[in-house]
């Protein structure tokens, strides 16, 4: 069989070689690759089969040897990968030990700078921009950032200085009207005024390719390009990107390798901030991810002939069960508002977005927006419910402590994705959180143990006159054990979900779970250890009675969350002893300082031994010391 001409490529330094039509066809070939392998893998696929073009445009024009490109989120990255070098890894997409799903800079030098978090890029290029021109070097620096990701507040302070400064940059806005849902805000309304310009950039590229055909054209065209501000300026809604000191090409068809070469051409040889603006599909190409962008912008392995997914994982999840929950609550108290930063289908929120519209605000990728505007909604008598993946609100730490917790002001955080998320990596894993709202006045932070109690855990904050956070994991609970959802919770009030001698296990949402399936698991190997089983379903502040209860009855305690140990619950716990005196053997299980790389979350649990396996031999040892 013929090879096709990606199976040709065996270098990036190929792809130079190529002519227009080979690229198009080059394209083609990519997007069957990816569908192939994405569909197999899972990930990120609607926005890399939108940046095919793009890429090989990118490529074609830049040195990769010498010139560097910043993805934004770095999720759009696959094709970039696929032809630098690393064709043959795509079978470990996003697994253990395999091609990351983001830009990593230790998987190959072609990868200038880590992403997997929005709207760095512009920030990150300019310091290397800053850098090259200190250290008197000659590259290019390019930006690449979608009109999503061009929302968050850091890729508009990074405008404002690259902008102002002059400093020689390009930045390529990736247009495909597509944040992971629709894209939101008046910047995603001028990014379509801009695209309905179209028709006068497209008259005027052909214009130009006509006019460059003989001497005296290219002296015409050359004037036109001198008065293409003015003229801008009078067909335009108006220039914001120039007014702001960046030069603006745009808007171009991302799809058209040609056009696309020549503009990067251009704009390579501006001694300034240039900011070209495309126009893409997200999808393009995979008719059910062009249907269907936002199903298709992370996928789990699906069937590439009919696009459904071959995940078999229930239906029921936390943060179904918290959209859910969210509804019951609004329809109780007209007070109760939702807010998402650009996250609606992930936290859960789509159904409450359709049923009380006017109670629902995606702020785009502006974590740190959306809990200030929380403070300010609770401040003035709504009850906002703010919905974040634990990973971004590392985002608006600041905002957290400043604008909520200082002030003690009554914002419910439904942190969802807390613990390890799997397959995104060490750039998402949610293990933090406890940590870092541990160290926060005020902020009580609860955990439920399983997907039926989001709900109380929801009724409960919202009574709260302070702020609370309520954890939970990705996903839905294990399948092999049964829990029993508790009717009530309070404060300064443990569950004890299992009675059991001399080895107390204290754990913390999905954990509890774990811990129940390492009893059963200890049972099973004919072991005669009865754990008891602790829910600490309130962890900032500790259930301080029970700690003494259980040290007082000489228990043995082992811990256990889905967070890091440094400032987690287990060392609070062991803090709280110390001050007291207690010399009971404690083991914390948690995540050292260490980070915790992409996988299947059930490898991850068990090599970080928070797997029920690991936890029931932890038990095991502890067990067997006390006996020596
Ligand atoms: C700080 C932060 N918040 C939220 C996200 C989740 N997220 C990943 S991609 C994405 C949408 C990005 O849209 P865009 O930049 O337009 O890229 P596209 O997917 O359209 O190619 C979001 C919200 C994130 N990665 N980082
Ligand atoms: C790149 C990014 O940040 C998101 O697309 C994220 O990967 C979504 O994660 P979930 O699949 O857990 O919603
Ligand atoms: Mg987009």
């Amino acid at each position: 069989m013929e090879q096709s001409i990606l199976d040709r490529l065996n270098s990036y330094y190929d792809l130079k070689r190529l002519n227009n039509v080979e690229l198009t066809i080059l394209a083609d070939d990519i997007r069957k690759f990816l569908i192939d392998k994405v569909s197999k893998t899972g990930g990120h696929l609607a926005s890399n089969l939108g940046v095919v073009e793009l890429t090989i445009s990118l490529l074609k024009v830049f040195n990769m040897d010498e010139d560097k490109i910043i993805w934004d989120v770095g999720h759009q990255s696959y094709v970039y990968k696929l032809l630098t070098d690393r064709k043959d890894e795509f079978d470990s997409l996003r697994q253990l030990n395999g091609l990351s799903g983001f830009p990593k800079c230790c998987e190959s030098r072609y990868d200038f700078f880590n992403t997997g978090h929005s709207s760095t890029s512009i920030s990150a290029a300019l310091g290397m921009a800053r850098a090259r021109d200190i250290l008197k070097k000659n590259n290019n620096i390019i930006a690449v950032i979608g009109d999503g990701a061009l929302t968050g507040g850091m890729a508009l302070e990074a405008l404002n200085d690259v902008g102002y400064n002059k400093t020689k940059m390009i930045i390529i806005l990736n247009d495909n009207e597509m944040s992971i849902s629709e894209n939101v805000g008046g910047l995603s309304t001028y990014l379509s005024k801009l695209r309905m310009g179209n028709g006068y950039n497209k008259i005027k590229t052909e214009v130009n390719e006509v006019l460059n055909q003989t001497n005296f054209g290219k002296g015409v065209a050359n004037s036109i390009d001198r008065f293409k501000d003015s003229i801008k300026q009078l067909v335009m809604p108006s220039m914001l990107f120039e007014d702001m000191g960046l030069k603006y090409f745009g808007p171009i068809d991302g799809h058209n390798i040609k056009y696309l070469c020549d503009v990067l051409f251009r704009a390579r040889n501006v001694d300034g901030p240039v900011i070209i603006h495309t126009i893409t599909q997200k999808g393009r190409g995979y008719k059910y991810a062009e249907q269907n962008p936002s199903k298709f912008h992370s996928i789990a392995p699906i069937n590439p002939v009919n696009g459904q997914s071959l995940s078999k994982s229930s239906s029921v999840t936390y943060s179904n069960e918290f959209g859910k929950a969210i509804i019951e609550s609004a329809k109780k108290d007209s007070r109760v508002v939702a807010i998402t930063a650009a996250m609606p289908e992930g936290t859960g929120l789509n159904k409450f977005a359709i049923e009380f519209p006017k109670r629902f605000f995606d702020v785009g990728i502006a974590e740190q927006h959306a809990v200030t505007l929380a403070a300010g909604m609770a401040k003035s008598g709504l009850k906002p419910v703010f919905a974040v993946y634990s990973t971004f609100l590392q985002r608006a730490f600041d905002q957290v402590l400043h604008d909520v917790c200082l002030q003690n002001i009554p914002v419910v955080f439904a942190i969802d994705r807390a613990g390890i998320v799997g397959s995104d990596g060490e750039t998402h894993q949610g293990i933090f959180d406890i940590s870092y709202l541990n160290i926060m006045p005020n902020i009580k932070v609860a955990s439920p143990k399983c997907t039926s109690e989001v709900g109380l855990y929801l009724n409960w904050a919202l009574k709260q006159n302070c702020p609370v956070a309520i954890r939970y994991s990705r996903g839905g609970d294990l399948k092999d054990i049964e829990m029993i959802k508790s009717e009530s919770i309070s404060e300064g009030n443990w569950e004890t979900v299992k009675n059991g001698q001399k080895i107390a296990v204290i754990a913390t949402g999905r954990m509890v779970q774990h811990a129940v399936k390492a009893d059963k698991i200890i049972r099973e190997r004919n072991n005669d250890i009865s754990i008891k089983i602790i829910n600490a379903n309130i962890i900032k502040p500790l259930d301080y009675n029970a700690i003494d209860n259980i040290c007082r009855e000489g228990y043995t305690i082992i811990t256990v969350e889905d967070n890091i140990l440094d400032g987690g619950m287990g060392r609070e716990i062991v803090s709280y002893m110390s001050q007291k005196k207690y010399n009971n053997t404690i083991v914390n299980l948690g995540y050292e300082d260490k980070i915790i790389p992409q996988g299947d979350v059930n490898s991850l649990y068990d090599i970080y031994g928070l797997s029920p396996e690991k936890i029931a031999d932890m038990v095991i040892n502890v067990n067997n010391e006390g006996e020596k």
